[in-house]
């Protein structure tokens, strides 16, 4: 009898667990590279209707050739639908990355939708977990970011999986070379002007050798420690918001004061986002000038938040204006940002 590959077994175990009650239609995004190549075969093995979407960001010569590979490969896989989706990442705000980014979650949630799929499937191991964990601590990121990558995350509706955060990205290179499957290497991941690729070829290695190969683990369970301490919080967070808030849309003072830091600030915070700041763009200054309004108020002028949102105190109140001339009820009513449903989301 044939055996099978330990890293092909435990892949597949990781993807039957994370499809434990999906009965319909998901679709897997893969890049061609190791990690969602291991992934979308364990996916054909396991998984009672799955199907692929590989994203041409037209960024790289080659690209199309190697879109076109991998939903060949997919069809002889079993997988259906397998679909290239092309996108354009020209005149997008922000980095090259973020634009890349934000363009190939739209593309994926498009396919979801299309096709009616239950859940979209993402590669991300645990070493792409430590890095995040990493990047996170190295910019001074709170819980939230230090929470790393959500093994489950509802975007426009559709539910985002990761299957493989527990899995090493050693054992998606060993599955793929059992499975007799060549993934695609992605010049980025070596390119030194990238900050996650110092980390992948520099610190992380760096820290194995200095404290042991348990770091990259333990980087990883440090994200699903916080995950758990920050969904409670932010439920926390929703109620106090709820309560805080006045029937003209502005905020109470003595309801925010009262609650402990952590919560008014994720309070001030969720309130920021849900007047439009656009989330990419909202830093822990504006979180902190906001929460000065509250606790150290002495006649300072409004804050000024990203989207052209001023949050000014007046007398018990926090209220909020746009530069348009529209007020805190209107501003939450009409989600100005322009934000769409991809962006903010974290790799
Ligand atoms: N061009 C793409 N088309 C479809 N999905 C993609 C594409 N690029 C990335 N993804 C999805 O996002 C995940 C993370 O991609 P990223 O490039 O950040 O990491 P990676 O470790 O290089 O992953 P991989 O080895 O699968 O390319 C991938 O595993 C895949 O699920």
């Amino acid at each position: 009898m044939a055996t099978i590959s330990p890293p092909v077994a435990a892949i597949r175990v990781a993807v039957r667990d994370a499809l434990r009650g999906v009965r319909g239609h998901v679709l897997v995004a893969c890049s061609g590279g190791a990690d969602s190549l291991a992934l979308a075969a364990a996916a054909a093995f396991v998984a009672p209707r799955a199907g692929l979407v590989t994203v041409d960001h037209g960024l790289q010569p080659g690209s199309a050739e190697r879109a076109a590979a991998v939903v060949s490969w997919a069809r002889d896989a079993g997988l259906a639908p397998a679909e290239v989706a092309t996108v354009d990442v020209s005149g997008r705000p922000g980095g090259p990355e973020a634009a890349a980014r934000e363009a190939r979650y739209e593309a994926l949630l498009d396919a979801a939708s299309r096709h009616g799929a239950e859940a979209v499937l993402l590669g991300h191991t645990r070493d792409d977990q430590a890095e995040t964990v990493l990047l996170a601590l190295a910019r001074g990121a709170g819980p939230r970011g230090l929470a790393g990558m959500p093994a489950r995350r509802e975007v426009g509706g559709v539910p985002l999986l990761r299957p493989l955060l527990d899995v090493s990205r050693e054992d998606t290179r060993k599955a793929c070379a059992a499975l007799g499957l060549s993934p695609w290497e992605d010049p980025h991941n070596a390119d030194p002007s990238y900050a996650r690729s110092r980390v992948r070829h520099g610190a992380l290695p760096a820290l194995v050798a200095a404290l042991g190969p348990g770091v990259v683990g333990n980087l990883a369970r440090t994200a699903t420690l916080l995950a758990d301490d920050t969904a409670a919080l932010d439920s926390l967070a929703t109620a106090a918001l709820a309560s805080a808030r006045t029937p003209d849309g502005s905020l109470s003072v003595p309801a925010l004061a009262e609650l402990p830091r952590a919560l008014r600030t994720r309070v001030l915070h969720a309130w920021a986002r849900e007047l439009g700041a656009r989330p990419a763009a909202l830093s822990h200054r504006h979180v902190a000038a906001l929460d000065a309004l509250v606790t150290a108020w002495r006649g300072q002028g409004p804050t000024h938040l990203p989207g052209g949102i001023a949050v000014s105190r007046a007398g018990t109140h926090l209220t909020a204006s746009s530069r348009a001339g529209k007020t805190a009820s209107s501003l939450a009513d009409g989600a100005p940002s322009g934000s769409s449903p991809a962006e903010g989301l974290l790799l």
